[in-house]
């Protein structure tokens, strides 16, 4: 249930528990504040109630319900991430299965990292899971800036570090590219290859079709996921208990349902695309000959 305002959060979370949880929401802005200035502090940088909204832009609360499982090492729970945004706060009953991972050196490329803190601190992966005796309730606030708030590391911090780890992008740029368009460069790539003139070669033809069909493929099966995930934050899932999301991020759900169709409009190029680099590669193979009736023709004309 995400909060942007009072009014917004009555009209749409569900009446059983609206009250209790934006009661929650709201004491919680002390907490989020004093671990924000500590974290903050840690960096050398002062939070002031002018800045204050760059960090806390957004709340949103989960509630989350694990029933018990017969066979938990069969079931995902909530897979290993880290946490996007500015902070998540946990709240849980006493029975356990968030696994956090201990961060190590040379694991950390990759993973989240505050991008305020040019990088000094982590977003820890972690896991849950369920277990099959004890069912499981969790309430985690995830605290994140506005859509619209631009994001940079902190230059007192680059100034220690001599270098920016990142540079200045608008959060809700980050979030529309989170799972990545790799797509795009494939398609720069081999645009810029097949613009420069050079002759023709098996090996060429032959990895631009292998490329392709990888390609095809791999956009088909992110397309056909992603209206998946489409369709169960349109409907929700009453089984599993996941409620439908399009309520409270109309917005979001917008701008997915546009993706998506665009995905499928890029699964029809690449389809074409494959077609012609197909067409291309096989081309190169002469039609099979009749060796038979030409041996026998030999025969005749030395006989
Ligand atoms: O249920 C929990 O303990 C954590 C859930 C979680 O990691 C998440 O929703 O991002
Ligand atoms: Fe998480």
């Amino acid at each position: 249930m995400a909060c942007t305002n009072d009014d917004e959060a009555l009209q749409q979370w569900p009446v059983e528990c609206r009250d209790d949880a934006l009661q929650y929401l709201k004491t919680s802005h002390q907490m989020v504040t004093k671990l924000l200035e500590a974290l903050l502090g840690n960096l050398g940088v002062e939070l002031d109630d002018s800045n204050i909204d760059a960090f806390i832009g957004k709340k949103m609360v989960n509630m989350n319900f694990y029933p018990t499982c017969p066979n938990p090492e069969l079931t995902v729970g909530v897979g290993r991430h880290s946490d996007m945004g500015t902070l998540t706060i946990l709240l849980q009953d006493g029975i356990g299965g968030l696994y956090v991972k201990v961060p190590e050196e040379a694991d950390m490329e990759n993973k989240g990292e505050w991008i305020w803190s040019n990088g000094r601190n982590k977003s820890a992966e972690h896991r849950v899971r369920t277990t099959s005796t004890k069912s499981r309730v969790s309430i985690p606030i995830f605290v994140s800036p506005q859509a619209t708030q631009r994001i940079a590391p902190f230059p007192q911090v680059v100034e220690k570090d001599g270098v920016a780890r990142y540079r200045e992008f608008v959060f809700a740029d980050y979030m529309n590219s989170f799972f990545g368009n790799a797509h795009d460069g494939y398609s720069l790539l081999s645009a810029v290859i097949a613009a420069v003139p050079r002759p023709s070669t098996m090996p060429r033809a032959w990895t631009f079709f292998l490329l392709d069909q990888i390609l095809t493929y791999l956009i088909l099966g992110a397309a056909a996921v992603s209206t998946e995930v489409l369709y169960l934050a349109n409907k929700g899932d009453s089984a599993i208990t996941w409620s439908a999301a399009c309520g409270s991020f109309a917005g979001f759900c917008h701008k997915a349902t546009t993706s998506v169709i665009i995905t499928f409009v890029t699964v029809l190029c690449y389809v074409v695309l494959s077609l012609v680099s197909s067409y291309r590669l096989f081309t190169k193979f002469d039609a099979p000959v009749n060796y038979t009736s030409k041996t026998i023709e030999t025969t005749v004309f030395h006989g």
